[in-house]
């Protein structure tokens, strides 16, 4: 079993003790009834580069990063410093994420909020949703054609946006295929958890203009960020250098300037 499966397989026992407390009756009812979702694509678009930032406790990689008692407090420096988006891991076995967290950084900022999660039922749009999520995280690996064509409709009918995960080119491919207006291309290969920065390069012609590119997983540090927006990156994903850098707000800004370069 790899990685991906292995953690899949725990999100859906989670899955199945939430269902069984919240149907998903009374959870479409709060979907319906949450503020509107926030387009994070003008602000994607904004600036040369823009970062989205992570609450990002632990990882099956790296086991502890960070001590995060108050994710809205990290999630406001993170919009101080100019981060477009906030993106809050809510699995909880490999992640310790929870939605407790999603619901704290909601309320905490206005900028647009990723649910980083496993998505692979229906269930978890609407929850995302009910909980505040502006943008829900589709990993291509993880969906077959159907599944993928059906949760972005869902995504959209919700008001939300979906960044679409890719690791390799038929990945892009059938992104692309299916319209993906947000194409994220993981550094990490989530089977095997190696990281390779040269991935988002390699990919990132293949996409194009078709999409806004995001480049994910393993920016450590200015040299990174400006490597990947050298190769076209319209936005990174950052988790580990921001949670263990004493000063992420000014970390961001530092960021944004490497890409200016
Ligand atoms: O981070 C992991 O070890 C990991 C393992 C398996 C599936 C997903 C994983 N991470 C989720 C992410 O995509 C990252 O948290 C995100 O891209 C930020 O990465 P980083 O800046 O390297 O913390």
């Amino acid at each position: 079993m790899s990685v991906l499966d292995d953690i899949i397989a725990g999100v859906r026992l989670d899955l199945d003790r939430r269902t069984a407390i919240r149907g998903l009756d009374q959870l479409i009812e709060a979907a319906a009834s949450a503020p509107l979702a926030l387009d994070p694509m003008p602000r994607f678009r904004a600036v040369e580069l823009a970062v989205i930032s992570e609450v990002k406790r632990r990882s099956p990689s790296k086991g502890h990063l960070a001590d995060i008692a108050d994710p809205a407090e990290l999630a406001s420096a993170y919009a101080t410093g100019g981060a477009a988006a906030i993106s809050v891991l809510t699995e909880e076995r490999r992640f310790s994420g929870t939605l407790e967290d999603l619901d704290a950084v909601r309320a905490a900022v206005d900028v647009p909020v990723l649910r980083k999660d496993f998505m692979v039922e229906e269930y978890q749009f609407y929850e995302a949703r009910a909980h505040g999520a502006d943008i829900v995280l589709l990993i291509v690996a993880a969906l077959d054609d159907a599944k993928l064509g059906r949760f972005l409709e869902l995504t959209s009918d919700l008001g939300m946006t979906a960044l679409v995960e890719t690791h390799t080119a038929p990945e892009v491919d059938r992104a692309l295929g299916l319209g993906a207006q947000l194409i994220g291309v993981n550094n990490r290969n989530l089977k095997t958890l190696e990281v390779d920065l040269g991935t988002f390069g390699a990919l990132a012609e293949r996409i194009g203009d078709r999409a806004v590119k995001v480049a994910e997983s393993g920016i450590l540090g200015t040299a990174d960020v400006a490597r990947v927006a050298a190769e076209g990156a319209d936005v990174i994903l950052v988790g580990e250098a921001l949670v263990k850098h004493g000063d992420p707000r000014s970390a961001i800004g530092d960021f944004m300037s490497a890409a200016e370069r």
